[in-house]
């Protein structure tokens, strides 16, 4: 399947004009955006291959993306924990968190001992607005995760790479290849570096948008809130 990617300037563009014109809130992209990536990690890791989900949260939407999907898991019977070292400030951040806190979802500050008892990662640290090297504590946590043998899914983007060209050359996230990606309304530019399950969620673009843009529409079977597409062997979409 070939779905046309979008760059980073364009997909904070096309957020924008979802909420000044076509009337939707921050709120509710960010649900459906963490309701596809809860379906996201059902799809790859079942309950039946474990039940404990980290979640790796960073500091912007995408990783408000994390904190619906961990609500999500939780609901579906996981047992979700969630690393969240630099803290959104918004109101909406506060509010995900403290729907977490009403399903006794913990907030760990050991990030170690959580990837070494986990049986599956979220990756949702950065999305399209990542850029330049790793700010601590970040280029730590990825090298963990980069080095661990646990699966894990990537939200928009693999964390470290840049969202035009990529994995970075040296350095945490070199060679950081996620299991699988669940990109958000569009691939973006950098999946044509990555190799695995790649998924298509955010169920919320329009005909019109995704004509401005120059996107398709993914078709979404039935209810389904993911689409699995497919990387061929030269990393084309
Ligand atoms: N239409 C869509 O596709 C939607 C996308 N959403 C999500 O929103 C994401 C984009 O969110 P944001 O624009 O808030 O940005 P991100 O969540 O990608 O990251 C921004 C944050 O990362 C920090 N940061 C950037 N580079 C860094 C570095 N090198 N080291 C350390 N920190 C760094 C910034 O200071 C900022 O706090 C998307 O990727 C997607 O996950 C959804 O929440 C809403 C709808
Ligand atoms: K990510």
């Amino acid at each position: 399947m070939s779905l046309k990617a979008i760059s980073a300037k364009d997909a904070a563009s096309l957020d924008k004009d979802l909420m000044d014109m076509g009337g939707w809130s921050l709120d509710q992209l960010m649900e459906l955006a963490g309701l596809s990536v809860s379906q996201a990690v059902w799809k790859v890791h079942p309950p039946s291959k474990g039940k404990n989900v980290l979640v790796v949260c960073g500091p912007g939407n995408n990783g408000g993306d994390g904190l619906v999907a961990a609500r999500h898991l939780a609901q579906y019977g996981y047992t979700p924990s969630v690393y969240y070292p630099k803290e959104g400030k918004n109101e909406l951040y506060q509010r995900l968190k403290t729907q977490l806190h009403s399903l006794s979802v913990p907030f760990t500050t050991d990030f170690a001992s959580a990837l070494s008892s986990t049986t599956f990662v979220v990756d949702a640290i950065f999305g399209f607005s990542f850029g330049g090297p790793l700010r601590a504590p970040f280029g730590e946590i990825v090298s963990q995760i980069e080095s661990s043998s646990v699966p894990v899914l990537s939200v928009d983007a693999p964390s470290s790479w840049d969202i035009q060209s990529g994995p970075p050359k040296e350095g945490p996230g070199a060679k950081f290849m996620p299991q699988a990606l669940i990109s958000l309304t569009a691939p973006k530019p950098c999946v044509q570096y990555y190799r695995g399950r790649h998924f298509i969620g955010g169920r919320f673009l329009t005909k019109s948008i995704a004509d401005k843009y120059g996107l398709d529409c993914p078709q979404y079977p039935g209810i389904e809130q993911v689409l699995e597409i497919g990387v061929d062997a030269e990393g084309r979409l």
